[in-house]
């Protein structure tokens, strides 16, 4: 599995898959520099009248909750409705779910319209769109009334999709096999739009790859990898402003041969070979 995500970084810059976002007003311009940088070409297109367009010539979907609208929900649904036509892979970043009635209320019912290949959020995201007891506050991740495996699985298997809880230890599962990623840094939560920016990576991969699980797996190590590199370049004195330009240096030239000698992935706690 290890080999075939080093590969699968390497094809997805010879592919450079489309991927079209209907993403939120915060994070819009780091997600399309951060789908360039992964290998993939990004477009940004939320109006109704020409969404299911823009989805048809794409090779995935990202949908992110971040900002929605009444309008932004219906382009989502028109648009994730053409990609399950397709077979287009969606990839859903619940931004927000638990916060408010209306983000809680609007997930439900897009997901019970259309369906996700993968859900990248945080635990307490992940957690609200299941039911489990969280304390969302905002965007940011707060505690939750279950342990993050269990949460992850459930969420799986309910929308029958591949799931990714990011983290201080990232866990990916398909409601059967579940992967423990643990890079990453602590700073990554100290920018805006490095959650985001992981569902756009994802998309790129996905969108390139055959396999679902490898996809996901290459983007959250993709992102956490890049964020460890990025904090080993500052310097005294330097903070997230540094920071944040360093991650988008590591995350457009960062190597399949790096990545396979610094990943840490495990599956039950065995290296993946
Ligand atoms: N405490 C942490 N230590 C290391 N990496 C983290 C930590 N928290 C989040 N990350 C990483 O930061 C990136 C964004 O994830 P996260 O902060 O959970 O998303 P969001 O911004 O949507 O809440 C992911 O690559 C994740 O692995
Ligand atoms: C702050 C904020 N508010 C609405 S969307 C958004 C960006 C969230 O980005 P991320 O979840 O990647 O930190
Ligand atoms: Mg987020």
């Amino acid at each position: 599995m290890k080999q075939k995500i080093s590969e699968l970084l390497k094809e997805t810059r010879e592919k450079n898959p489309l991927v079209h976002h209907i993403t939120n007003a915060v994070t819009i311009n780091d997600c399309a520099n951060a789908t360039l940088a992964a290998g993939g070409s990004p477009v940004m297109a939320d109006a109704i009248e020409e969404v299911e367009e823009m989805t048809s010539i794409s090779s995935a979907l990202v949908i992110n909750f971040g900002t929605i609208k009444k309008d932004s929900l219906v382009a989502m649904e028109k648009a994730m409705r053409k990609a399950n036509e397709k077979d287009i892979p969606v990839v859903f970043d619940p931004v927000g779910v638990g916060a408010t009635t209306y983000r809680t209320k609007s997930v439900q019912w897009l997901l019970e319209q259309v369906k996700v290949t993968v859900i990248r959020g945080n635990v307490s995201e992940v957690a609200s769109l299941i039911g489990v007891e969280a304390k969302t506050s905002g965007v940011d991740a707060g505690e939750v009334g279950e342990d993050k495996t269990t949460i992850a699985k459930k969420t799986a298997k309910k929308y029958n999709t591949v799931v990714v809880i990011s983290g201080e230890i990232d866990v990916i599962t398909d409601g059967e096999r579940v992967v423990y990623v643990e890079n990453g840094h602590q700073m990554l939560t100290s920018v805006s739009g490095t959650g985001c920016m992981t569902a756009s990576i994802i998309g790129c991969f996905v969108g390139a790859s055959r396999s679902v699980l490898e996809g996901a797996l290459a983007g959250i190590s993709y992102m956490g990898l890049a964020g460890e590199r990025a904090v080993k370049r500052l310097k005294e004195g330097e903070g997230v402003g540094t920071f944040k330009i360093n991650l988008f240096d590591e995350l457009s030239t960062l190597t399949n041969t790096v990545w396979e000698k610094e990943v840490k992935m495990y599956e039950a706690k065995q290296p993946i070979l």
